[in-house]
Formats: structure tokens, sequence, C-alpha cells
């Protein structure tokens, strides 16, 4: 009777153990998100998921049906239905099979964070939140930066980046304040250079690599 019941627990342990990890990446436009995953890439065993890029790449494959309203969506900077956004990150994560990920740009509001939890809160762990704090007008500077240097998104002009900023204060911040009441969140100041916020990076990193 005995050596079942332990097969069973040693089962569940292995199969709690195997649960990918998430680390969820936020900040506002500009904050240094994608530069920043590009690091944490370079010198840690993670893979990376924009849930922008994503979008972005969906919106330009022949025949999506969702294809206009994605385009619409990030024009405005409003957030794009959890359907959308959370099945392109499960597809992802499940086509990957790696064991560790920096969900860069989400969950970014409430409908982001329902569907997330109903779908993957079984299949994943979500270790803690990255948050890149950085004030609008750094942000702003480097979006109009990244459009001029020729960035192709329709999104890094003033006009839109206005709603963008709108849609962080009012949507996702919420978001970063339920998980900080929950001790997950990691802030890191990124109005800083590089090198700066890297030391703060590999701070982070490094314990969590070792300890998990
Ligand atoms: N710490 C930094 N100092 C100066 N420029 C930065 C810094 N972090 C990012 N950038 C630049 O700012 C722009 C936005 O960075 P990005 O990583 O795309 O941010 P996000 O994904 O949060 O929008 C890019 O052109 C990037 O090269
Ligand atoms: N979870 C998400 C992430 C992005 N998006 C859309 O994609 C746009 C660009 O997101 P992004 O993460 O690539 O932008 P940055 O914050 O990196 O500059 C957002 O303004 C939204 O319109 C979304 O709808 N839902
Ligand atoms: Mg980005």
């Amino acid at each position: 009777m005995l050596i079942p019941l332990v097969q069973g627990i040693r089962k569940f342990a292995m199969s709690a153990a195997q649960k990918p990890q998430i680390v969820f990446v936020l900040g506002a436009p500009g904050s240094g998100k994608g530069t920043i995953c590009k690091n944490i890439v370079e010198n840690y065993k993670f893979i990376h998921l924009s849930a922008g890029d994503l979008l972005r790449e969906e919106q330009n494959t022949e025949g999506s049906e969702h294809g206009d309203m994605i385009k619409e969506y990030i024009k405005l900077g409003k957030i794009v239905p959890v359907e959308i956004t959370c099945g392109l990150l499960k597809k992802a994560i499940e086509k990957s099979g790696a064991s560790r990920f920096l969900v860069d740009g989400f969950p970014r509001n409430q409908n982001n964070l329902d569907g997330w939890e109903k779908v993957m809160s079984q299949c994943v762990d979500v270790k803690f939140v990255l948050f890149l704090d950085c004030s609008e007008e750094v942000c702003t500077e480097r979006c109009l930066n990244r459009g001029a240097q020729g960035s192709g998104r329709t999104d890094d002009n003033l006009d839109s980046l206005k709603k963008r900023f709108n849609t962080y204060s009012n949507e996702t911040m919420p978001i970063i304040k339920y998980y900080e009441g929950k001790g997950m969140v990691e802030r890191v100041d990124s109005n800083r250079t590089l090198p700066e916020i890297f030391e703060d990076i590999k701070k982070i990193f490094t314990p969590f690599i070792s300890q998990s």
C-alpha cells in the first residue's frame, strides 16, 4: 500500500515542479520592458514573450480574423480582449516547451488578469512581477525616439502615446497594485542608464534562479 502512495506523492511533486515558471514584466510604454527582457534572456535561461509583439505578428498574419481589430486597438492604445492575447501566449508557451518565461506587457488590465487566471492558473506558476518604474516624461521621449529611429510602429507618436499612458494609469497600475498587495512585485527604477538597471536585475534574478 505504501509504495503506490509514495509513487503518487512523487508524481504530484514532479508535476508541480514541472509547471512552467512565469515572470510578468510590466511598466509604462517605453519603460524598457523589451530591452531589459533581452538582457535577462542573454544572462538567464528564460524565453521572452512580448504580448505586444505577438499581437503585431497576429495583426500581420494573412487571413487572421482579428487583424483589423488588433490594428485599431493598438493605434488607440486600447487593450485587446484577453481571449486573443492569452490564446497567443498559451500557444507560444506550449509550443516552446521551455520551463521559464518572461511575459512582457501582460496582464495589462482586469480583463487580461481574469482571462489568464481562468485559462492558465492551473498549468503555470507565476513567480513575481518585474515592475519597471519610469516617469512619463522619460518614457515619452524614448518612444518618440524609437519612432524616429524607424520602429515602424503606428503607436510611437504623441497622439497614440497620450492614449497609451491613460490606459497605463487607469488600467495597468491597478494590476501592479494588486500584485503589490500580494507581495509579488520587484520594482526597478528604469529612469536610469541600462548598466545601472542591469545591476538591479542581477540582484533579483541571480537569487531567484539559484532558489528555484
Ligand atoms: N534605460 C534606458 N536608457 C535609454 N534608452 C532606453 C533605456 N531602456 C530602453 N531604452 C530605449 O527606449 C526605447 C523603448 O524601450 P523598449 O525596451 O522598447 O520599452 P518598452 O518595451 O517598455 O516599450 C527603445 O528605443 C530602447 O532602445
Ligand atoms: N496585453 C496586451 C499588450 C499589448 N496590447 C496592445 O499592444 C500595444 C503595444 O503594446 P507593447 O507592449 O508592444 O508596447 P510597449 O509598452 O512595449 O511600448 C498596446 O498599447 C495595446 O494596444 C494589448 O492590447 N494587450
Ligand atoms: Mg515593448
